[in-house]
Formats: C-alpha cells, structure tokens, sequence
C-alpha cells in the first residue's frame, strides 16, 4: 500500500486498511509505528483535534500509540468512560496472570485512583474476577494508623478491598507500629520473601521485583508515589522501599517504592482525570521541553505504560 501523505483528510483516513487503522476496535489505533506513518501521526496531531477521531462507530476513546509504541497514551469523554475501561484493563490483566502463574500482584496508589476503580467492584467484573488470586501492595503510603483518614490503606478498603473477596492474607497493608524509617524496611522484607516464594516475580534483567500491574496516580506537580519533585529520593536506586520524613504535601512521614521497582513493573496504568491536572499532563507527554524532569517522566516500566486521561486532563495536550 502506498504511503499516506501527511496532507490526508479525514474522510480518507477513515477509508484508510490496517496497519494503519484497526476498525475492528471501538477505537481508533494508529498501528504502524514505521518511519511511513510518523509522518501521518505528526498530521493527526497537528491538523484534528480529538473529538474528530470519534467520527468511528463507538468511539468514545481516541488510542494514540507514540512511535515506539511506549507510552500508550488513551483519552476518554468523561471519567466515567475512563473508570470503565481502567477496570476492564485491570480485570483482562489479572485473568491473563492468574492463568500465567496462578497469582496476580497489583501495586495500589492513594488519592483520586481509587475512585476510578469503582467500576472493577461492580457487575460482570465482580462475580467474573478470581479475587482469590490477587496480591495487593501499596506504591506509596502515609506514616499513620490504618483508621487515620490520611491512610491510603483506608481509602483502599473503603472504595474497593472491602468489596470484594480478595483474602485478607493477601492483602500487604504496611505496619502502622513503626517509624517510617521501620515501616519501609519492614515493607522490603516483606517484598523480598514474596519474591522469594515465588507470589512476586522479579525482573531479570534488574533483580528488582516485577508487578504484574502497578496503579498510579499523578499529583498536579507530577509526582508519582510519595516521589516528588527534586527531591533526592527520586534518585534512589538501591533500596526497593523507601522513606521521606519532609514530604511537600501532607502528611510529611510516608514509605515509598522506589523508581527501580517502579520501572520493572511489567504493566503500568497512569490514570489522571480533571482539567486540574491538565498542565501537569501537558508538561510530561507534551514537546519535552521542560528543563528538570518531572517524577512521572521518570516512570518508564520494562512493559507497558499506558496512560488513562480524561478529557479535562488532556485538554492542554493538542491546543
Ligand atoms: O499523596 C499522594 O498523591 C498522589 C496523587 O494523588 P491525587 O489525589 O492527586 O490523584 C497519589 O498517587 C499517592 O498515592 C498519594 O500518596
């Protein structure tokens, strides 16, 4: 087939054979990552806006896929698309692991992630799902008790762990009895012999432990986990869980993974929703341009990163 020229309207776009559409999806997939395509990705950006893609049958989503197809970047309508779709990606991986090796480990955030993974607690997903396989770890939490309103582990069990029968031996909760300094160490102990026997896999290439999914969220100043901006613990390539006693955003204790074990996750889900965060999203996936790194530029998993962005959240990324 020949090359499409980068002038292409979209009427003919939408005429276009794979590799370069798949309309077989709900969605649009830009297919071909070869030097052919760029051209005509670098048009789509440039000539139509979002809201054009959905001129397909049930589109609701535009799939942009970056020439090296890392990250996957999804937009959606509204949240509530996007919660629907976060807890299909979810369910479809956990089936996919618990089948591959008989358990699945899925690292949580705090914050606005888990309103979005409402929809995994609600029929097909929570009748279909083997709970019983799933092994959840947190990515970053709050130096407090279990039942202090700042917990992550609370906001877990009130939006989702208490919905579902996940056993409560496989849930990793961190021990709200120590220091934060105790807590992270206690917490890479605990990684460590699950690594051990076998429940986490690791990365063979690192040696650092390998999710199978890890959940994250993104604050409005592109922090990831409790990793934010500046700090030194953004460098940290050692340990597999660490601490931070002076966090920008309160509370100022908490534990945290580390971006080595972030990045040999073999699947990541960004999931940032609300125009609030619309700069932030713009800064990290936009022309690069920005001097210092942000934290969630940082993240570049082994397997795949796929963002979850709603329309707010993108609304800066193609003005
Ligand atoms: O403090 C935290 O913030 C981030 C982002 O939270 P969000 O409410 O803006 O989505 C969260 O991912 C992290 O787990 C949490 O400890």
């Amino acid at each position: 087939m020949a090359s499409p020229s980068p002038a292409l309207s979209l009427a003919t776009l939408q005429n276009l054979s794979p590799p370069y559409f798949n309309r077989s999806v709900p969605y649009i997939t830009l297919t071909s990552h070869t030097a052919t395509a760029k051209p005509l990705f670098s048009s789509l950006k440039s000539n139509l806006n979002l809201r054009k893609f959905k001129c397909t049958t049930k589109a609701s989503m535009a799939e942009i896929v970056t020439p090296n197809s890392k990250p996957k970047v999804q937009v959606f309508d509204s949240e509530e698309d996007l919660a629907v779709s976060l807890a299909k990606y979810t369910a479809d991986l956990a089936n996919k692991f618990a089948q591959l090796r008989d358990s699945f480990t899925v690292v949580l955030s705090g914050g606005s992630l888990v309103k979005s993974l409402r929809k995994l607690v609600e029929p097909p997903y929570v009748d279909s799902v083997d709970w019983s396989k799933w092994h959840v770890f947190w990515v970053d939490e709050r130096v407090v008790p279990k039942d202090h309103p700042d917990s992550n582990y609370l906001l877990a069990y009130d939006g989702f762990l208490s919905k579902v029968p996940i056993p409560t031996g496989n849930v990793y909760a961190i021990n709200d009895a120590l220091s934060a300094e105790g807590a992270a160490d206690d917490y890479e102990t605990c990684l460590k012999h699950l690594v051990k026997n076998k429940i986490i896999d690791q990365s063979d290439s690192s040696g650092f432990p390998k999710f199978d999914l890890m959940l994250l969220g993104m604050g409005p100043d592109g922090h990831v986990a409790s990793l934010f901006p500046g700090h030194p613990l953004c460098q940290e390539n050692e340990k597999w869980v660490t601490f931070i006693k002076n966090s920008p955003k309160p509370p100022p204790e908490r534990i945290s993974f580390t971006f080595p074990v972030i990045n040999s996750s073999a699947n990541i889900a960004l999931v940032v929703a609300g125009a609030g965060k619309a700069d932030v999203v713009h800064a990290a996936l936009g022309d690069g341009s920005n001097s210092d790194k942000l934290p969630v530029q940082m993240v570049s998993p082994e397997g795949e990163l796929t963002w979850f962005l709603d329309e707010g959240a993108a609304s800066k990324l193609y003005a």
